[in-house]
């Protein structure tokens, strides 16, 4: 057996009085595809925040490459490329396209970017198709160019494990098929994926597995939804899986690092 990537143990997460997820366990092994999916405010974000130390872990544990999250230093996050879900947060800057592609080859204590690494940001740029826009500050960037900067950010480091939250989301057909297209491209390198979807979409024959959340806890772990099944959300979901005994019950802008 592969060796896993992620490895979450009965996990609780708690905002106050309000818990969103529990008894959340799974492991994601190594080059392996996976959807997380879930109806609106099932938890989602939340479970792909907290595997990166990003929301609080009131019970249960979380490894990633082996290394508890409790112990951040521990954790080689220059291996992981992060999108998160819409930012609007950081288009008030003045930075450029290049500079926030560039950031995402910082981290784990290394404050400069290495050698070569506006041609490798460049690259980025282009497998998003932003390259002509490589100089201007993204400030002045639609939602969609927004998303597509920081899938460059992403991937630039040809991360190992690419958590991705809600990818497709307003990014046109072109720059969806990009996106796949660089996906693929890591993945056969051996990365493993790990895809927070509302829409299977293009994603379709991709995915090896899908982890549906209901309500805070997993509802499936298992099967991705029948190739006809372009819809995430919950009633498609129940829909689309073909054995009873599998079929999840009715189902109920961060930047980390860079
Ligand atoms: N920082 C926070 N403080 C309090 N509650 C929060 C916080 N973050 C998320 N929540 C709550 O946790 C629940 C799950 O939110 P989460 O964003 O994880 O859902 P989701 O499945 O990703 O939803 P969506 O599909 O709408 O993106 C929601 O009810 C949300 O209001």
């Amino acid at each position: 057996m592969s060796d896993p990537v992620l490895l979450v143990d009965d996990l609780t997460v708690a905002y106050g009085p309000a818990t969103i997820l529990h008894d959340v366990t799974t492991t994601v092994t190594s080059g392996e595809v996976v959807a997380v999916l879930g109806a609106n405010g099932s938890g989602k974000s939340t479970l792909i925040k907290a595997c990166l130390g990003l929301a609080p872990v009131t019970h249960g544990e979380i490894y990633l490459f082996g290394a508890p999250i409790t112990k951040p230093a521990q954790v080689p996050f220059d291996r992981i490329g992060y999108v998160p879900q819409r930012a609007a947060a950081i288009s008030e800057t003045p930075t450029t396209a290049l500079e926030v592609v560039m950031s995402g080859m910082i981290g784990n204590w290394r404050l400069r970017p290495p050698r070569g690494a506006k041609a490798r940001a460049m690259e980025a740029l282009e497998q998003v198709n932003l390259a002509d826009r490589a100089h201007h500050p993204i400030r002045v960037f639609s939602g969609g160019q927004l998303q597509r900067t920081l899938i460059a950010r992403a991937l630039v480091r040809t991360p190992e494990l690419v958590i991705l939250d809600e990818p497709l989301s307003g990014i046109d057909a072109h720059s969806q098929e990009l996106l796949l297209g660089s996906l693929h491209q890591l993945h056969d390198a051996g990365a493993t994926i790990i895809v927070i979807l509302h829409e299977i979409g293009p994603f379709n024959g991709f995915l090896d597995r899908s982890i549906v959340l209901a309500q805070g806890s997993i509802s499936h772990d298992g099967a991705p939804p029948e190739p006809h099944g372009h819809h995430a959300s919950d009633s498609h979901v129940h829909q689309h899986y073909p054995h009873g005994d599998d079929a999840p019950p009715a189902l109920a802008p961060d930047l980390s690092w860079g």
